[in-house]
């Protein structure tokens, strides 16, 4: 079938398996550029491997230091007629040049936040691999069935204390509006911990640790956001941020946890980027259209593979490992320069519909998003047949 894309609020409903596969091709080349990466890991577990973040962790890790890898994640899978999600092609995708590199790739298509999940990924653990040396939490969801009762909890996107008011870009229309959130409620903040917080995290590490999959001097990294007073109503002081705090203390508490066999657990602040994750959060999509164009002004744009890979090469395996005062890898750096920050506060309230364009990167913004989905990748022929039943290596659960 033909693929062209169809965009419904924050997300495009059809992907392109070519296109796809060219987004993980590329991530791979970006890597491999970057040559060998000393003292890396050697078989690596990540927990959300399909896109985003993740993807690139264990795009890093594969091909920067031939990392054995299992990626966990819950995509769907396309048929003869449906596309299935970006997620299923981009796993398929680096399998196919993880296989092809003679490295050991295996994924798991299931929910993340059961104990099957888990049990499943120490069986793959002990018959493949012995244990891991690290293991990477990257989960974007915004539900989860808790495992010791099976309730489905979700979390909210609101601000706390005050109503969130805010010039923001309607993606569909191309229009800037006023985003009013409502504050959220005791329940609401509770929930969004329970869900984005650390409780499955350290469930994921006690898991591991009693099942003796775990190497000596393991490291565990689950990803964060901070950001700047420009989008702290809405996010670090708000339901996420809570549940980011959350991320800190089980950080601490798995440090702890894992101290007998040297191993280290760590909250990495990552930049804003472009991401599923990201369209859905009021006022993101405007404020990194505006920093992009800042930071690609400034020579220090990066994208999820050049966080990822700099935080791999630069302060956890290799370079320099420094943190903050609450024991944090802050990959923002470049984004929280003043040189970006004072812009954007420049650049706010003078930004319109008429000159969104010219004043912020909207249209790379636009752009990239299609590309998360396999839309817009240079190579790909976009008017040929495809096949979207891609199948691969995956264990169902
Ligand atoms: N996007 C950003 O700008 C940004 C910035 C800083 C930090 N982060 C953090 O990085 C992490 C990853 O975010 P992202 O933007 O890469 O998100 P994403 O939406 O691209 O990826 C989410 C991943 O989680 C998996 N997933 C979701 N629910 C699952 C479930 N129930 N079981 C198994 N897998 C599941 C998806 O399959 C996918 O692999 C999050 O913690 C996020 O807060 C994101």
């Amino acid at each position: 079938m033909i693929i062209a894309p169809k965009v419904r609020g924050f997300i495009c409903t059809t992907t392109h398996p070519a296109g796809c596969e060219a987004n993980v091709r590329q991530q791979i080349a970006y890597v491999k550029s970057k040559g060998p990466l000393a003292n890396g890991p050697k078989r690596v577990l990540v927990i959300g491997a399909s896109t985003g973040y993740g993807l690139a962790s264990r795009i890093t890790a594969a091909f920067g230091s031939d990392a054995a890898t299992i990626g966990v994640f819950l995509e769907k899978a396309g048929t003869e007629k449906k596309p299935g999600s970006a997620g299923w092609y981009n796993s398929a995708a680096f399998d196919k040049a993880a296989k092809e590199a003679g490295l050991y790739s295996k994924s798991v298509n299931g929910d993340a936040f059961s104990d099957e999940c888990r049990a499943k990924v120490v069986e793959l653990i002990k018959a493949d691999l012995g244990q891991v040396d690290m293991v990477v939490y990257s989960l974007a969801s915004p539900v989860r069935k808790l495992p010791a009762t099976g309730e489905l909890i979700r979390s909210a996107l609101k601000p706390i204390g005050e109503v969130y008011t805010a010039t923001a870009v309607d993606t569909n229309k191309d229009e800037l509006i006023e985003a009013h959130v409502e504050p959220a409620n005791e329940e609401e903040i509770a929930n969004t911990i329970k869900v984005m917080g650390g409780e499955d995290w350290e469930l994921w590490l006690q898991a591991l640790d009693q099942a003796g999959v775990l190497a000596e001097g393991v490291k565990t990294v689950a990803y964060s956001y901070i950001g700047t007073d420009i989008t702290w109503p809405i996010y670090w002081h708000g339901t996420l941020g809570r549940a980011k705090e959350d991320l800190d203390r089980a950080s601490s508490a798995i440090r702890q946890q894992l101290s007998s066999k040297n191993g280290t657990a760590n909250v990495a602040v990552l930049k804003s980027v472009v991401t599923q994750a990201s369209a859905a959060i009021p006022v993101m999509p405007l404020y990194i259209a505006m920093s992009f164009k800042l930071m690609k002004e400034q020579g220090i744009h990066e994208g999820c593979i050049e966080q990822i890979q700099r935080m791999f090469y630069t302060r956890l395996f290799d370079g320099e490992f420094v943190t903050d005062d609450a024991q944090r890898i802050r990959m923002d750096d470049w984004e929280l320069r003043e040189s970006v920050q004072q812009a954007c506060r420049d650049l706010w309230p003078q930004v319109t519909t008429e000159n969104l364009s010219q004043l912020t990167d909207y249209q790379g913004y636009k752009a990239e998003f299609l590309k998360l989905f396999g839309f817009g990748w240079e190579g790909v022929d976009y008017t040929a047949d495809v096949n979207p039943e891609v199948n691969f290596d995956v264990v169902a659960m």
